[in-house]
């Protein structure tokens, strides 16, 4: 009898088991009642199945592309030869100048009325009032003496390439004695160009294949330093920074120093634009150069100019020059400008040769100046 209860036992006990399986498989989850506001439950987002979750699939790590960083492509800036005759339209403004001197010029009657046009042409170029009275002296003299009907245009174009003086020594001197590099100190007023001007003059000379250290002693303004390490950047050539506000001094010496050491060619520095009339701030500039030559002798002081603003950038380079003895100018802004005529008044008041000229803002835009070129570009 005792095995007959064990048997119905264990059948409850299977039936049982079998209704809690099916029971379990059956199941659905519940749905949220609505709330009381009547709103429906939103519907799960998760498919109503007692499977698994999916689980997102690890993404394998793409081993195809290595990570580390390529080096960056360097450029290959222009040869310094062909610039200033590449850029000739670039003097459109100047260019007026030269176009309305030889309709003048070219009149049958050269009266009083037209000498005095001739004279305020000049004048609005910013030539200058002493070599304007000196061209039209010249002018009137070989048109008259040499009589007939003489070139106008050969004429006026011998006059003003001896005005722009092609005698001048307009080499950039940026090679230093035995073991020192060249030192190229770039000064001037705010917004002139000078950091521009480092970074188009880096790409002349490794064009010309020399060893460039820049060195960023604008700590005044915070993005020069960013500015010129882009500009070293893409040709491949170091910047020396330091703290913004540090001493600019000590930025120009560490880069000489640096530059004697890893015996580069030429070490250009970029300063901090400073008006002429901060008695402060021009000390300042006299003392970076001191301090550089405690290193190696500055080999060129450039002063950099806008040629836009005329009589202005004549007070300036007055002032600069009694400070750090400027070597050479740097005309920027040309492209466009009529004020072509600065590039004598300001060779006139220095005594100094106006040695690149800034035609644009791309990175090619500096020329070696020439004055027979410049002369022909004026005239068209
Ligand atoms: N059109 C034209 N623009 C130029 C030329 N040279 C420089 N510039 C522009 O002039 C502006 C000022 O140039 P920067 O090089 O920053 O001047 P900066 O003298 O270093 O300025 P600070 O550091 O404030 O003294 C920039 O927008 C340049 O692109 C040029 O030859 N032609």
């Amino acid at each position: 009898m005792e095995w007959l209860y064990l048997v119905i036992g264990i059948a409850i006990v299977g039936v049982l088991a079998l209704v809690g399986l099916v029971g379990t498989r059956l199941r659905r989850p519940e749905r949220l009642p609505a709330d009381r506001t009547g709103i429906p439950a939103p519907a799960p987002t998760t498919p109503e199945t007692d499977e698994a979750p999916t689980v997102e699939p690890e993404v394998e790590p793409d081993t195809a592309t290595p990570a580390t960083p390529t080096a960056p492509t360097l450029e290959q800036p222009e040869k310094p030869a062909s610039r200033l005759v590449r850029l000739r339209q670039r003097l459109a403004g100047s260019n007026a100048l030269g176009r309305g001197l030889l309709g003048l010029l070219s009149r049958e009657q050269l009266d009083e009325d037209t000498w005095e046009a001739i004279e305020d042409l000049l004048l609005a170029a910013d030539i200058g009032v002493a070599p304007t009275q000196e061209l039209v002296e010249r002018l009137r003299e070989r048109l008259r003496v040499e009589g007939g009907s003489p070139d106008a245009r050969t004429v006026l174009r011998e006059e003003l390439i001896a005005l722009v003086d092609p005698a001048m020594d307009r080499t950039l001197r940026v090679s230093g004695e035995g073991e020192a590099p060249g030192v190229v100190l770039v000064v001037g007023v705010n917004g002139t160009g000078k950091t521009t001007t480092v970074g188009k003059l880096a790409r002349i000379l490794v064009a010309d294949e020399r060893r460039v250290l820049l060195a960023a002693a604008d700590t005044f303004r915070a993005a020069a330093a960013d500015q010129l390490s882009t500009w070293g950047e893409r040709v491949g050539v170091e910047v020396v920074r330091g703290p913004e506000g540090g001493d600019p001094a000590s930025v120009a010496f560490d880069a000489v120093k640096e530059g004697r050491d890893t015996g580069v060619d030429t070490v250009v520095v970029d300063t901090a634009g400073r008006l002429q009339n901060k008695a402060g701030l021009m000390d300042e500039l006299g003392k970076v150069k001191r301090v550089i030559e405690k290193q190696s002798p500055v080999t060129e002081v450039l002063l950099v100019l806008d040629a836009t603003t005329g009589q202005n950038g004549l007070i300036q380079a007055k002032v600069f020059a009694e400070v750090v003895d400027v070597t050479g100018i740097v005309l920027t802004k040309l492209d466009g400008s009529a004020k072509g005529g600065i590039v004598v008044a300001v060779q006139r008041q220095l005594g100094v040769p106006v040695k690149l000229v800034g035609l644009g803002e791309g990175p090619d835009d500096l020329a070696p100046f020439d004055a027979a070129a410049f002369v022909d570009a004026l005239l068209g």
